[in-house]
């Protein structure tokens, strides 16, 4: 007797599955209508006209239902404002935008006052039943997903123009938000990734954003304007059920412009002296004392200045520029361009010696960049290894082109990091390993170069008094010098303006508290900038769009 072919069998083991058995359960529930709760029946007095009426009973949980209501100031009539995407009504699709509601639980709405509305609502238990008029142009939903990255904070709590502060989401700078419906040309829906929520929340679209942050009202306490005291917008904590709205846009065209606070002072040094970094044969370029001293000088030099005005407005790396970011998923091609990585800290944090160390680790896979410099070559330097040796005609020219990442001058010599000494180290097949300051951060964020942004975060200044109780600060003499106590307190000071001024462009933060803790940390880090995806601005993916 012939048993049953491999086919049968392996069908029937796919049959038997739990998840496949789960999934006929649930057809043959749905196919049957077996639906829980069972829905009242529909009212009896229907109108006349009940074509263009529609009954909607929503199951009230504990989630919200996600829609806010307004009143047409002329008519007295109430409207579905907005469905929050993700929501209960969004995801009955029965209740839409431009809907007006006539009756919620057999209450006639019309002329009724708001907080009515509310009372009739929290009274509700179970099934709300809401009898509408159905907007008859139903908007063309033509929404394409779009990823941002927040370049600025936003609290609802303190907007007094939001329509209605439960429904709006609050986030930080560097958050990566979903906008899932721009239908609004003032206020987005938005979901903060990863998400764990169905619901959406509020958001003002980048125009609005922007507004506001003239206005710069939400980081001031919060003070009641007059116009915005009688706010409208009612929030229905208890149950989370149902908001109301009134279109409140009006905004006080009063600006405020913010401006970039100076991010930290270091002492002027006034000599200069070279050591080598000539380890083990193994030349690390980057890390000469002139080079470092000079970026030190970076808020004196004049370089600085002239290279973020040349290469960008001064609000080059300001959220006013574009509240929000685009962003993609970006995942490095096994045989794709390798990454830089940017380390970026205050000084004195000890971004050079876990840059050191990490090249050091494997020299055959990370290199630092070779910098520029106008000053003459020394007996034992060759031009390419310790410092490309440029006359300062060539330097200036770079400059004007913007091929410097940075670049600053000290002691009558200049000095730059440029992007054609970064870009052949890549490739040549390396990882390679930089520096910068605050305002090199738009020159490495660039399709070409896709800068992963390592910040190096002071630890309290207690305890780097304790961890640096060896640690020597670079000086122009050959000799260094312990640090001082005063300089912790600079350094962690110096790095909690940086960290709040460009915090939406780090990738990575690493706390430098105990050196080999970082060294790890920093070697997993590099490491998961080459395997794993991680959002990058969109314009890297699309090679057409300038970066
Ligand atoms: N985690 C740490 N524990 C102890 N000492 C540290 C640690 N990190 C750095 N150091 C030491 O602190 C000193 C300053 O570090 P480093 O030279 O790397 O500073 P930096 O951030 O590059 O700033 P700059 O270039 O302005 O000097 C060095 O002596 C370094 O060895």
């Amino acid at each position: 007797m012939v048993g049953p072919s491999p086919e049968a069998r392996e069908l029937y083991d796919l049959l038997r599955r739990p998840h496949i058995q789960a999934l006929l359960l649930s057809h043959d529930m749905v196919a049957q209508k077996d639906f829980d709760p069972v829905l009242p029946p529909l009212p009896e007095d229907l109108p006349e006209d009940e074509e263009a009426m529609r009954i909607v009973c929503l199951v009230k949980n504990n989630q919200p239902l996600g829609a806010t209501i307004r009143r047409d100031g002329a008519t007295g009539e109430i409207f579905i404002a907005r469905v929050i995407h993700g929501g209960l009504a969004e995801r009955s699709g029965l209740l839409r935008a431009g809907d007006r509601v006539v009756e919620v639980n057999g209450h006639p709405v019309f002329g009724l006052e708001p907080e009515q509305i509310i009372n009739i609502l929290a009274r509700s238990h179970g099934t709300i039943m809401f009898k509408v008029v159905p907007i008859t142009e139903r908007p063309v939903n033509n929404q394409t997903m779009l990823y941002v990255r927040a370049m600025a904070d936003y609290s609802p709590d303190q907007d007094p123009a939001i329509p209605c502060v439960d429904a709006g989401m609050a986030f930080h700078k560097g958050d990566v938000l979903e906008i899932v419906d721009q239908t609004d040309a003032l206020w987005w829906q938005a979901k903060k990734l990863p998400s764990t929520t169905l619901c959406a929340g509020l958001i003002p679209s980048t125009s609005l954003l922007k507004r506001k942050q003239k206005e710069f009202w939400w980081p001031q306490p919060f003070q009641a304007q007059a116009g915005l005291q009688n706010c409208d917008c009612f929030s229905y904590q208890l149950i989370s059920c149902l908001y109301l709205e009134e279109d409140l846009m009006a905004i006080d065209e009063k600006c405020v412009e913010t401006g970039e606070q100076p991010l930290f002072c270091v002492d002027a040094f006034k000599n200069e002296s070279d050591f080598s970094t000539n380890i083990e044969g193994v030349h690390l370029a980057g890390f000469r004392r002139s080079l470092r001293l000079c970026k030190r000088h970076k808020g004196q030099a004049s370089g600085y200045g002239q290279v973020c005005t040349a290469r960008c407005p001064s609000s080059c790396l300001s959220a006013q520029e574009n509240p929000y970011e685009e962003v993609a998923r970006y995942q490095r091609r096994k045989d794709g361009q390798q990454r830089l990585i940017a380390l970026i800290g205050p000084s004195g944090v000890g971004v050079n010696e876990l840059r050191r160390k990490l090249i050091e680790t494997d020299p055959k896979t990370y290199q630092g960049a070779v910098p520029h410099t106008t000053r003459p070559p020394k007996s034992y330097e060759e031009s390419g290894r310790e410092y490309h040796f440029v006359s300062r005609e060539l330097f200036e020219n770079m400059a004007y082109n913007n091929r410097f990442v940075e670049y600053g001058e000290y002691r009558g010599y200049l000095y730059g990091t440029s992007i054609d000494a970064i870009q052949q180290v890549l490739d040549s097949g390396k990882v390679c390993v930089v520096d910068i300051e605050p305002h090199g951060i738009p020159a490495v964020r660039t399709h070409d170069l896709k800068a992963y942004i390592i910040y190096i975060k002071p630890p309290p200044a207690d305890s780097m008094k304790l961890t640096r109780k060896n640690s020597q600060v670079i000086t122009n003499y050959y000799i260094n010098r312990p640090f001082k106590d005063e300089e912790f307190q600079e350094i962690e000071e110096a790095g909690r303006k940086m960290e709040s001024h460009f915090c939406q462009f780090f990738d990575q933060v690493i706390v430098n508290d105990s050196l080999q803790e970082s060294c790890d940390q920093l070697l997993t880090a590099v490491r998961k900038a080459e395997e794993e995806p991680r959002w990058v601005p969109a314009s890297w993916i699309r090679p057409m769009d300038k970066s």
